[in-house]
């Protein structure tokens, strides 16, 4: 068996402040709070000092970048920081434009605990060429050849950011620090396919960190339980909106189950 420190059920309830996009916060939200965290999704640059002090973690996600607000992001990951709060940053579009490109590389400088992305994001990220189509991976960028490029990419990458776990999704996730490598592999196909899935799985991310796991736990915890979720939802559902409900369904029934055995994973 895979071995890893659970983390669901969550030990406490954490307070997770999610900086996000319209397209999925209501998703996000409710994902945290099936899985028994708290959500709040205070975005205004005003109320940042006083909300990272009242929670357990933030989750900031680069999917839509509203005019004049982008450099609240940085504005918040640095009181996160002043008062050593954990941070998660999803790279989303990385590789979309310039702007896009230099708010993210401001952000993973601010030394993150979790810097994520799917797989043409994250290579986007590493400068490696990528086949992404606006917020999607492109397929030539899961292949087998390409991840060990990646894993590489990322490797340099813990060189200067040593603090840092760097997550790479797709079929198979990688995930990169300073001492391991990790392979993960549960999940269908499905699970990539409806919008904000990126999104759910790193504020599943930010609530382990939230409750105290080690980030490189905290990212097994939040990419395995997500995507036995959606094996789960395979079985019962037919069509990907079928497929939604009950993969969001299952959040809340799968933590009170043996899911741990489920997980697909190896230290590489
Ligand atoms: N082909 C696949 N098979 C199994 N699991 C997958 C597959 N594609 C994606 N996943 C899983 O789906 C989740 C989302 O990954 P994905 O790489 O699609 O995120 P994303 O592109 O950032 O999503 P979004 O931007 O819509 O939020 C991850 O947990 C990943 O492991
Ligand atoms: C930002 C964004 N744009 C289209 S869908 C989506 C949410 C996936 O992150
Ligand atoms: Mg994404």
């Amino acid at each position: 068996m895979f071995d890893f420190k659970p983390g669901f059920p969550l030990q406490s309830s954490p307070l997770v402040n999610c900086i996000t996009n319209q397209i999925s916060i209501e998703m996000i939200a409710n994902s945290l709070l099936y899985v028994g965290a708290k959500p709040i999704m205070a975005a205004h640059i005003e109320e940042q000092d006083e909300v990272i002090q009242a929670v357990d973690a933030l989750f900031i996600n680069l999917a839509r970048l509203p005019h004049n607000e982008a450099t609240h992001l940085v504005h918040a990951a640095k009181r996160a920081n002043s008062h050593k709060k954990r941070v998660v940053v999803d790279l989303v579009g990385y590789g979309v434009s310039q702007f896009r490109n230099s708010i993210g590389d401001a952000l993973v400088d601010l030394k993150p605990a979790v810097v994520k992305g799917n797989m043409s994001e994250m290579r986007a990220f590493c400068k490696l060429k990528s086949h992404g189509r606006g917020v999607d991976a492109g397929e030539e960028d899961t292949k087998a050849d390409r991840l060990e490029e990646l894993i590489d990419a990322l490797k340099d990458k813990t060189l200067e950011h040593e603090n840092t776990v760097f997550l790479a999704t797709g079929p198979v996730d990688i995930i990169v620090s300073k001492d391991h490598v990790v392979k993960l592999s549960n999940g269908v196909e499905y699970n990539g396919q409806f919008t904000g899935t990126g999104d759910t799985v790193g504020a599943l991310i930010a609530a382990n960190l939230g409750s105290g796991l080690h980030p490189v736990d905290a990212c097994i915890n939040g990419v395995s339980y997500f995507n036995i979720c959606g094996e789960v939802a395979a079985e019962k559902s037919r069509g990907l909106n079928e497929f939604r409900f009950h993969l969001l369904n299952e959040l809340s029934l799968l933590k009170d189950t043996d899911w741990t055995k489920e997980v697909k994973g190896e230290y590489v």
